[in-house]
């Protein structure tokens, strides 16, 4: 049997005891878990490895928490590289954002970029949160060499959907712990199948709020494993979302539409579906019996309360043998049901998933709807008080820019609880912008007007030289104590 000196720590941090106090710290007293310490503790592996991860979970508590309590504007865009992690932390912004987005449309690990479904492989953007968060711990140690003040950055990275079941959702989560992530959020949608022109009638897919809940609790087991308090985000696309992948969870009932027209064929059968739905009428099972028999709707409620769809849809058949109303014939080909996408799902799921997460974002893909922002935040808060709110600033139109509404709206929103704004492809742009105006510059004035371009934006020359002399007295600094004594 092999024996290490750290046997009794070893001892402690595996133990149902710490766990139990650290779960009863400010940072993670909130959160429901519905497993025990002592679980928690037999999956521990001997070493705790999440220190980096912890101490940036902690950070961006802190950032989040002073955003909220001043009702500050906490606005940034991603990063896909060391330079422009760095540069964001040195203009003084709070956070970097690790865009899976981004990543699928320029840098995956498979070096094959596409379209941002989700489907490229898991380690892409904790790979990407790692190369930031590594290239920070090499500017605190140049800062640190030259008496130099720095800035750490806290990272927030794009989990996307978990990338499969729960397995998945905790490896993913380990892997963004090891690399040194502050935050991540996971969506509620189906992986890899977005239709952007929705042609097919089928835009986003999402899952029961059931599953999206059991993502939760799988990442943050993970977490729980490793100890870390990283900053976990509910993210849901109901906004958007046309589709369901079943009508299992009696907390969709509301949103899950069926046919109240019967048709000859299922929608999956029919020759076109945006035609056949049409021609179904497609409704709430709630809302069709309402509209077909309004004198025995207070009585199809009081009865089908927690009730999904197949066992309200018993209840009214027993009420109304004449009523029809079918979800199932409304399936697309893979079997999806049409869903009533909108702000009030997106409020309903955030609030089911708040007490396993540490903040809510209803992410958007439209562009700003101030009524809908206001009543997320509105409601979320009246159901969970003080909770940490999220908004993408991700379609934004060019007449935005000049807009008055779109130039206040940041601020408004962060009084709103909205602590963490981003755009989340402002980083990819921002790349493009400093290679686009240096390409012009050397087009226009060669060696000298690439230096002048450069001068004018970063105002003094020094950045140019900056990360390879700075960098180089850490190597040089490391060959002075080695020294040239052998
Ligand atoms: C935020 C997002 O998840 C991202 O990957 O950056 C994307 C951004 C985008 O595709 O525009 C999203 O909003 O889904
Ligand atoms: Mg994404």
């Amino acid at each position: 049997m092999v024996t290490v000196p750290l046997n009794d720590n070893i001892d402690a941090w595996r133990s149902a005891s710490a766990i139990e106090e650290w779960w009863a710290t400010p940072s993670q007293r909130g959160i429901t878990r519905p497993y025990s310490a002592a679980e928690v503790a037999q999956l521990r592996d001997i070493f705790p490895e999440g220190e980096g991860a912890s101490a940036m979970g902690l950070l961006l508590r802190e950032t989040l928490t002073r955003h909220a309590r001043d009702q500050t504007v906490n606005l940034t865009i991603s990063a896909g590289d060391g330079v422009t992690a760095q540069v964001l932390a040195e203009s003084g912004l709070d956070v970097i954002y690790a865009s899976g987005g981004v990543s699928a449309m320029s840098d995956v690990t498979t070096k094959d970029p596409s379209t941002d479904l989700s489907d490229y492989t898991y380690d892409t953007v904790p790979s990407k949160v790692a190369t930031l968060y590594r290239s920070q711990l090499v500017h605190a140690r140049m800062a640190q060499l030259s008496g130099k003040p720095y800035r750490i950055v806290p990272i927030i990275a794009d989990a996307d959907s978990g990338f499969g079941f729960q397995s998945s959702v905790m490896k993913v989560v380990k892997l963004f712990v090891q690399a040194g992530v502050a935050g991540f959020h996971i969506d509620d949608l189906l992986s890899g199948c977005k239709r952007y022109d929705g042609k097919d009638g089928v835009g986003y897919v999402i899952v029961p709020v059931s599953e999206a809940v059991r993502r939760h609790i799988a990442a943050k087991l993970q977490l729980d494993i490793m100890g870390a308090e990283v900053v976990s985000i509910h993210r849901t696309d109901a906004e958007t979302a046309t589709h369901i992948t079943s009508t299992v969870d009696p907390r969709d009932r509301p949103f899950i539409l069926g046919a109240s027209i019967a048709q000859p064929h299922d929608a999956a059968s029919a020759p076109d579906y945006k035609t056949w739905i049409q021609a179904a009428d497609l409704r709430t099972l709630d809302e069709a019996f309402a509209a077909s028999h309004p004198a025995l709707f207070d009585e199809f409620t009081a009865q089908t309360k927690g009730k999904n769809t197949s066992e309200a849809l018993l209840v009214a058949a027993k009420l109304a043998p004449d009523f029809y109303w079918s979800a199932d014939a409304a399936r697309t080909v893979q079997g999806w049901f049409p869903f009533r996408g909108g702000v009030e799902a997106a409020i309903a799921r955030a609030i089911v998933c708040a007490p396993y997460t540490d903040a809510s974002w209803a992410c958007q893909t439209k562009p700003y709807n101030p009524p809908a922002v206001e009543a997320f935040a509105k409601r979320v808060h009246a159901a969970v008080p003080g909770r940490w709110l999220a908004y993408n600033w991700t379609v934004l139109p060019a007449e935005f820019a000049k807009s008055k509404e779109v130039a206040e709206a940041p601020e408004k929103l962060a009084k709103l609880g909205y602590v963490y704004q981003w755009m989340p492809v402002g980083g990819m742009t921002a790349v493009g912008i400093g290679a686009k105006s240096s390409a012009q510059a050397i087009k226009e004035g060669g060696v000298s007007g690439f230096l002048q371009n450069a001068e004018r934006v970063q105002g003094k020359q020094r950045d140019l030289l900056y990360w390879l002399l700075d960098l180089a007295k850490l190597s040089d600094q490391a060959q002075e104590i080695i020294g040239t004594g052998l």
